[in-house]
């Protein structure tokens, strides 16, 4: 449950789904490294192909063409290995927030005792150690994204899979959102792979930054971010409004202009 690496290689992954009038390429074909232990966010028009190369690396789907590997060994299943997180909370509405935590650490066969306590753990770092016995109807929507953050991290993944996952948050939710994940994130080490619509937030959270064409996606720019972190758009001397700026250009519909 320890050992963390986390080497993504997406290499030259194609892939097509049967689609009712003839096969649909969702994704052209992509080259990705996610180096270990770093955050990466996906960025691109609705429809191009994101949760589709997130769904692959999880091993949820299986390319058509190409492969991808962590730490060298071919992903073919989903396995403990890679964490999801999606903008659906995905909690059991029938267990308590602790249980939920508890779900992800079941295939481990640790004792109950120590079940319980890396789950009360997982809930302490992510503030919830208040809320621990309530359902998830009791918790509100960040509430319940921090469970989820919880319960994936309580069981160590080497990968982080995130799609969407705040993007059904408020603004100022969202912003505390942030500065929780960082922390969790900063502690745990996983590498991360976030989908996004909102360029902000890409800006503030990733160290790198795909910007994928609209479909059939293909990864088109990407920007290497060193500012350290906690970070601010408009911070004096940093060039982060300038990248925000090239990215909604890329962003823009070609035909904008006309309408
Ligand atoms: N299982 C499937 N069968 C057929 N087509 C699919 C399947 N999954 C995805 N697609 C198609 O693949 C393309 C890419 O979809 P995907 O959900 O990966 O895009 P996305 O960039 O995540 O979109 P959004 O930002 O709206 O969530 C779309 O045209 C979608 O309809």
């Amino acid at each position: 449950m320890e050992t963390k690496q986390g080497h993504v290689h997406v290499d030259n992954v194609e892939i097509r789904f049967q689609g009712r009038d003839g096969p649909v390429t969702a994704l052209a074909p992509t080259t990705l490294e996610l180096a270990p232990q770093t955050f990466t966010a996906l960025i691109g028009p609705s429809g191009c192909g994101k949760s589709t190369l997130m769904n692959a690396i999880g091993g949820f789907v299986t390319p058509s063409s190409g492969r991808i590997t962590l730490d060298g060994a071919v992903i073919d299943k989903p396995s403990e290995q890679v964490g999801v997180i999606f903008q659906q909370y995905a909690l059991f509405p029938w267990f308590s927030a602790l249980d939920n935590v508890r779900f992800g650490l079941k295939r481990f066969g640790l004792s109950k005792r120590e079940e319980v306590d890396r789950a009360r753990a997982a809930l302490d770092e992510v503030g919830l150690s208040a809320h621990a016995d309530k359902f998830p109807q009791a918790l509100s929507g960040g509430m319940k994204q921090r469970v989820a953050i919880a319960r994936t991290f309580a069981f160590g993944p080497k990968v982080l899979l995130m799609d969407e996952p705040f993007g059904a948050l408020d603004a100022q939710t969202r912003l505390v959102m942030h500065d929780l994940l960082m922390r969790v994130w900063q502690k745990h080490k996983a590498t991360v792979l976030f989908v996004t619509h909102d360029v902000d937030e890409a800006l503030l959270l990733a160290d790198d930054v795909h910007v994928m064409s609209s479909a059939p996606g293909r990864l088109i720019r990407h920007y290497a971010l060193a500012q350290p972190r906690p970070r601010a758009l408009n911070r004096a001397g940093s060039d982060l409004l300038d990248i925000r700026e090239d990215i909604l250009g890329l962003l823009r519909p070609a035909d904008a202009t006309a309408l």
